[in-house]
């Protein structure tokens, strides 16, 4: 038989299969509903999920079928005891969650199943003990048991180093082993007779000893001191070794430490690694709306449930919702990045512009790789940057310093990729809309990349009025919305703030009766009453030949920023003038600072022939 025949076969054991009526219909396996294919065409699994569906999962038929490595039937109403999956040898990948299957099931029912990598039985009704077979599989990754009534010890996951774990909410007794003891607590909730790490420690002797393992003797007299004396000698080894253990770990993952940036306004940016399990996300898939949509040909290669389940840490959370970095199983590192607050949008009218911004291809640009819509809650999947944003260099605490020649380049591309955005986007009142330092990833060349740029559109004006950088612009304070010139401001805040180190949050304009300052203005004061060479960070303040450039990029920075409209730059002025700026002067002078005569520094209110003003050396 063929393998379509198969499958139709296979579909007449179904009960309630209306979800696969247009089985048979095209000639393309491809295009049946619930079929998985591979980018060549050929099948490789079965994904029924969300179908209600019901009746035999006939497993005799499924092994006629040699290529399906990957069988799901998520949420539909299955009972029964579980099918001989056993039989598949080749599968990889089992999901039966959320269905009505119960009963024990027999030790060796994942015998010989050598491939398999993931296996998620939540939810259903399966009872006795969780089969040992499991834990004899050498490639399981993935083992998602939460939720039915399995009972007895856990078995002794030796082989595996899981990348999700779940045995929650079921009836497991006993100490856990050791081989999972650093698995989080969570892992574990909802069984009251489990014992010793990360839960709380056994309890020994008296009638508390219940909790250890239940073949464990309980000896008397002497041999009572004696098992005592050996299970404090072990306890005290594991102990030390484990804080050893941290010790190390501590150090080596230094710099994925959390930090914390500048609170802007009332919310906190983190920057850096947090550790996590998987990705957070409680996806309702019952929607029928679970679709992870690409939008470039050259992306892909995993679907949702790989992208849910991938190992995952958090990136941080900013004004629109949690970042993550997910590191999917053979495929890409990808960035997560989930918004809440676009909740005023159609699905097509966000499938178009988010098709539209994935033809956009700059390599100032981080590629939008896909995105996945439902009303309530969206994400976006972009690539992920090596060496994350250019907020957390200005202002992280990893000791890293950006010299003054990598801020050029950092300045230069972003100008590029505005200068994209605006050329691409014409009629476009704000192309990015929300361009700020950690808003600017660096790849791992220190190239910089613009993210989250063209949103605006699809955001929930309050929101976008409220967080999003455009709308920080002054012009926003008197006609309510930005103006194509409020990205410039943008850029130019960006330049003052990597040519300052200094944080623009904290400098933020208070409206009426407010002190009315920016990061702009500060420097203008510091400019004009002070002295230049205070105004620069220190970081790059000795920069042997630079401080001329230094100065005009600074200035450059000020003419973005004019608080008035129709004198501030346009986008390609300001470009024009970036691309101009040079690393170093070029004269050969041993001095570290230069100082610039106070009326040079006019320059909220200086006119752009101005612009070439005289630099005195000291
Ligand atoms: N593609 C990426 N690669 C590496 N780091 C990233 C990537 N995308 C975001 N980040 C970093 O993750 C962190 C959290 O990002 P997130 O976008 O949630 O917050 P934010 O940029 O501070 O605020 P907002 O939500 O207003 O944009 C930031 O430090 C950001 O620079």
């Amino acid at each position: 038989d063929t393998d379509a025949q198969i499958l139709m076969r296979f579909k007449g054991s179904l009960s309630n299969g209306k979800a696969l009526n247009d089985w048979g219909s095209e000639s393309s396996l491809c295009s049946w509903t619930g079929l998985l294919c591979r980018k060549n065409q050929t099948f490789y699994g079965l994904r029924l999920e969300h179908m209600e569906m019901g009746g035999k999962i006939d497993i005799e038929t499924l092994v006629e079928l040699p290529t399906l490595v990957s069988f799901s039937v998520i949420n539909n109403t299955f009972e029964g005891p579980m099918p001989e999956f056993k039989k598949l040898v080749s599968l990889r990948a089992l999901f039966l969650s959320n269905n009505k299957f119960s009963g024990d099931i027999p030790d060796d029912a994942f015998e010989g199943m050598r491939k398999l990598k993931r296996v998620f039985l939540a939810e259903n009704g399966f009872t006795g003990p969780i089969p040992k077979s499991l834990a004899n599989l050498p490639r399981l990754l993935d083992l998602d048991l939460r939720g039915n009534g399995f009972g007895g010890n856990i078995p002794d996951f030796q082989q595996q180093d899981f990348r999700v774990f779940n045995l929650s909410n079921n009836q497991l007794e006993g100490q856990i082993p050791e081989s999972l003891s650093n698995k989080f607590p969570s892992s574990f909730a909802g069984n009251e007779g489990l014992c010793g790490k990360p839960l709380s420690s056994c309890k020994i002797g008296g009638n508390e000893s219940r909790s250890l393992e239940p073949n464990l003797d309980k000896p008397q007299g002497k041999n009572h001191r004696i098992l005592i004396t050996v299970i404090i000698v072990v306890a005290v080894v594991a102990f030390s070794s484990i804080v050893a253990l941290l010790f190390i770990q501590k150090h080596r993952r230094k710099r994925f430490k959390p930090r914390t940036l500048p609170t802007q306004g009332n919310s906190q940016q983190s920057v850096g690694f947090k550790e996590s399990h998987s990705i957070d996300m409680t996806v309702d898939l019952k929607d029928g709306d679970g679709e992870l949509n690409f939008v470039r040909e050259d992306r892909g290669g995993f679907d949702l449930h790989e992208l849910l389940s991938a190992s995952a840490a958090v990136l941080g959370s900013g004004s629109f919702g949690s970042t993550y970095k997910a590191m999917i199983l053979n495929g890409p590192t990808v960035v997560v990045k989930r918004f809440r607050h676009m909740n005023n949008v159609g699905k097509q009218e966000f499938s178009e512009h988010m098709q539209r911004l994935g033809t956009l291809t700059h390599p100032n640009l981080l590629p939008l790789a896909a995105f996945y819509y439902r009303k309530e809650d969206k994400f976006l999947v972009y690539d992920f940057a090596e060496n994350g944003s250019l907020a957390s260099h200005l202002h992280g605490r990893n000791g890293s310093v950006l010299t003054w020649s990598s801020r050029l380049k950092i300045i230069k591309g972003v100008a590029r990729g505005l200068a994209y955005l605006y050329e691409n986007f014409p009629g476009k009142i704000v192309p990015h809309g929300h361009l700020k330092s950690s808003n600017v990833v660096l790849d791992h060349s220190f190239e910089p990349k613009l993210n989250e740029y063209g949103l605006v559109e699809v955001m929930n004006k309050s929101h976008a009025q409220k967080f999003m950088a455009a709308y920080k612009a002054p012009e926003t304070s008197k006609f309510g919305r930005p103006n194509v010139k409020s990205d410039v401001w943008c850029l130019g805040i960006l330049i003052l703030e990597v040519l300052t180190g200094k944080f623009p949050a904290n400098y933020l304009r208070h409206g009426k009766g407010g002190n009315n300052s920016d990061l702009a203005t500060w420097v203008d004061s510091v400019v004009r009453e002070e002295w230049t060479g205070e105004v620069f960070d220190k970081d790059i303040l000795g920069t042997r030949n630079g401080e001329s450039e230094m100065l005009k990029l600074l200035r450059i920075g000020m003419f973005c920023c004019k608080w008035s409209v129709e004198n501030r730059w346009d986008w390609n002025e300001a470009v024009a003038k970036i691309e101009e700026v040079k690393e170093n002067d070029g004269e050969d002078d041993s001095s570290s600072c230069y100082y610039v005569s106070e009326e040079d520094f006019n320059s909220r209110t200086a006119t752009e022939d101005e612009f070439s003003f005289s630099v005195t050396n000291g």
